[in-house]
């Protein structure tokens, strides 16, 4: 039996460039893990098949689970038909922006090139990750990143800027791939917001990194789900700081610079929102 977590993420920017012959949408976005997470527990099953089992009832238990994908699509690049039994401790809120199944594909990936002594880089197995989903290759290598392409093209952004994070969830499920479908070319970005926002991170200058951060899905989001901007008002009274939302949503977020900052947004957010959560970055 082996134990891997899976980090969440959040978007410090996310701009759309475009969209591409093959129906994905050019991106560009600079993706920061927090220690938010699920944990992964891996044991070999000797019936050779791949099973998943979860605490949380809203996510599949067959094959649509990203975990499972990351098992198959592993064991399928090295020619292998092992089993494995695999059980999801599920902190992450499900369908919310935060890349949660993303990174469970991703400590699967992780955790059985351990078990399974396959030797695999981090860059193969992020490549094999692409093949689950866009954000799965960031959640392999984690901390800070600039993606590209589809997402699945990182370079990494080595900045030891330290943040707190209050997350808030409002209580609504969002597809990303409707939010996608949903744009329209004038929601495309000229200027990708990294350029500026990576060498504000270089230099640890938090006002800029709070300032600068930007969505290109959140006007998509919130025209088509009035949960998500009656939230984003409450919390902008509530926090007189900058909101932004995470993803494809409905996830938003407050950087703060400070943790007794954070706690004091927390406990004021806990007043109206059910999903409120306090964290911070992971490097
Ligand atoms: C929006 C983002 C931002 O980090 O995150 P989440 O909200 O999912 O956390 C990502 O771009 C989501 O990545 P991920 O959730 O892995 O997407 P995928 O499974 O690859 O794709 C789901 C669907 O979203 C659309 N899609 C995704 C990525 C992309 N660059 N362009 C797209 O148009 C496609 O319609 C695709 O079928
Ligand atoms: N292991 C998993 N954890 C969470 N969601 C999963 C998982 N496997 C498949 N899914 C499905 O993936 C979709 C997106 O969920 P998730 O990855 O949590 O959100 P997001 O893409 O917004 O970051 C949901 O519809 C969910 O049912």
């Amino acid at each position: 039996m082996l134990a891997e977590r899976a980090y969440a993420k959040i978007n410090l920017t996310l701009d759309v460039l475009g969209r591409r012959p093959d129906g994905y949408h050019e991106v560009d976005m600079v993706l920061q893990t927090i220690d938010l997470s699920d944990l992964i527990w891996l044991e070999d099953a000797p019936s050779g098949v791949i099973e998943v089992s979860s605490n949380a009832a809203n996510i599949p238990t067959d094959a649509r689970n990203l975990a499972v994908a990351a098992a198959r699509a592993l064991s399928a690049a090295c020619g292998l038909a092992r089993g494995v039994r695999i059980r999801i401790d599920k902190q992450i809120p499900v369908a919310a922006g935060l890349a949660g199944g993303s990174a469970d594909a991703a400590a699967v990936l992780r955790g059985l090139n351990r078990m399974w002594q396959l030797g695999l880089s981090a860059d193969e197995l992020a490549a094999i990750g692409a093949q689950v989903g866009s954000d799965v290759p960031f959640c392999v290598l984690g901390g800070c990143a600039l993606a590209t392409g589809r997402g699945e093209q990182l370079r990494k952004v080595d900045h030891d800027l330290r943040a707190w994070v209050v997350l808030v969830r409002p209580p609504v499920f969002v597809s990303t791939a409707e939010v996608y479908g949903t744009l329209t070319p004038d929601r495309y970005a000229p200027a990708p917001a990294s350029r500026a926002m990576i060498p504000a991170l270089l230099r640890r200058d938090f006002d800029a990194v709070r300032r600068l951060s930007v969505n290109g899905l959140a006007a998509a989001t919130l025209a088509r789900y009035p949960e998500v901007r009656q939230m984003w008002q409450r919390v902008e009274q509530a926090a007189h700081v900058p909101v932004q939302m995470s993803g494809s949503g409905p996830t938003l977020y407050c950087l703060l610079p400070a943790r007794s900052m954070a706690q004091r947004l927390y406990n004021a957010l806990r007043g109206f929102a059910r999903e409120v959560y306090l964290c911070r970055f992971v490097s």
